[in-house]
């Protein structure tokens, strides 16, 4: 039962209002704004289910019609391996809404990892893998390219399924086009970026490819902060001017240089990690190469 403000809104459960929703706690916070836990309590009684709020902190025109963006692709996703769409809440007066998707628990993967690294082998980390690979195989089938793809942005639903958690810089292709150019250089954190990516700011599902490679180095690395892909990048950078971040990373990667093997990590893995860091985006596997590259791994390793 949701006791609504207007007629219209009694039969779409997609409209939550903001009185009803109580705030718990933060999930997330990012440069543009947070993801809240909430509990959307209309009888008032803590009967109410636990939601995911994600709000924008600042609403500059752009951001706010980049939200609108996001939420419609959400709405029009619908697999086992993506967050699930809730709703909308528009907070007063309409001038901006709040996005309101399913809670996991388990939060994201990037926190989960650490944490759990003792009882999870590799087969567990292959199988999250292979699960990312057929959430971003369906995204490329509705010609959405990711942008983002890094275990901060995946949820744990259980120990043995994960999921796409976020799509804040996910855009959709142009139909005459593979690749997608955009204007803004944003605040997206450079090292899960292809090579393009840095210098033209070209994104497309080739550049999502080399974003998985990363996810892949996080996966075997635990996303240990101590390793993690920045760490590592500026060690093997060495000392640089802060400003010139970007142009040193692109040397580095212009020079064939790569992250290392994590530690422990099978010869395979690595290997696919090293084609996913092909740097012509023609010569990098598709997802549906990696799905079945990843699967065969989980059986050599299992036998
Ligand atoms: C891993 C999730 C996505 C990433 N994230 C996050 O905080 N952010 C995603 C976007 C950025 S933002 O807030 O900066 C942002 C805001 C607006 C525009 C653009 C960016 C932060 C944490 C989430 N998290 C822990 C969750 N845990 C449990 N259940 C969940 N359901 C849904 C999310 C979620």
């Amino acid at each position: 039962l949701r006791v609504c403000d207007h007629a219209w809104e009694l039969q779409d459960p997609t409209v939550y209002e903001e009185r009803h929703l109580k705030y718990i706690s933060v999930l997330g916070k990012g440069n543009f704004g947070s993801v809240e836990l909430c509990r959307y309590d209309p009888l008032g009684d803590n009967t109410g289910e636990l939601v995911a709020v994600k709000k924008l902190q600042h609403h500059t025109v752009e951001h706010v019609r980049d939200f609108q963006r996001e939420s419609r692709i959400l709405r029009s996703l619908h697999s086992d391996f993506i967050v699930k769409y809730k709703g909308i809440c528009y907070s007063a007066g309409r001038r901006s809404f709040q996005l309101i998707m399913e809670y996991l628990p388990n939060g994201s993967l990037r926190e989960y990892l650490p944490k759990n690294q003792n009882v999870l082998g590799p087969c567990h980390l292959l199988l999250y893998a292979s699960q990312i690979c057929k959430g971003m195989l369906y995204l490329g089938s509705q010609r959405y390219v990711h942008r983002d793809l890094a275990s901060r942005n995946v949820l744990v639903e259980s120990r043995e399924h994960v999921k796409i958690g976020d799509f804040g810089l996910t855009k959709i292709l142009p139909q005459d086009k593979e690749y997608y150019v955009v204007r803004e250089k944003g605040e997206s954190p450079i090292f899960w970026h292809a090579p393009e990516s840095l210098s033209d700011s070209i994104y497309s599902r080739e550049s999502d490819v080399w974003s998985f490679g990363v996810l892949l180095y996080e996966l075997f690395t635990y996303s240990q902060r101590s390793c993690s892909p920045p760490t590592e990048y500026l060690r093997m950078m060495g000392p640089h001017n802060a400003q010139q971040t970007v142009c040193s990373l692109v040397e580095f990667l212009r020079a064939g240089k790569r992250l290392c093997t994590p530690a422990s990590c099978p010869t395979e893995v690595y290997k696919l990690m090293l084609s996913c860091w092909s740097s012509l985006p023609s010569e990098r596997p598709s997802f549906k190469d990696l799905e079945l590259q990843v699967e065969q791994l989980q059986e050599s390793l299992t036998n």
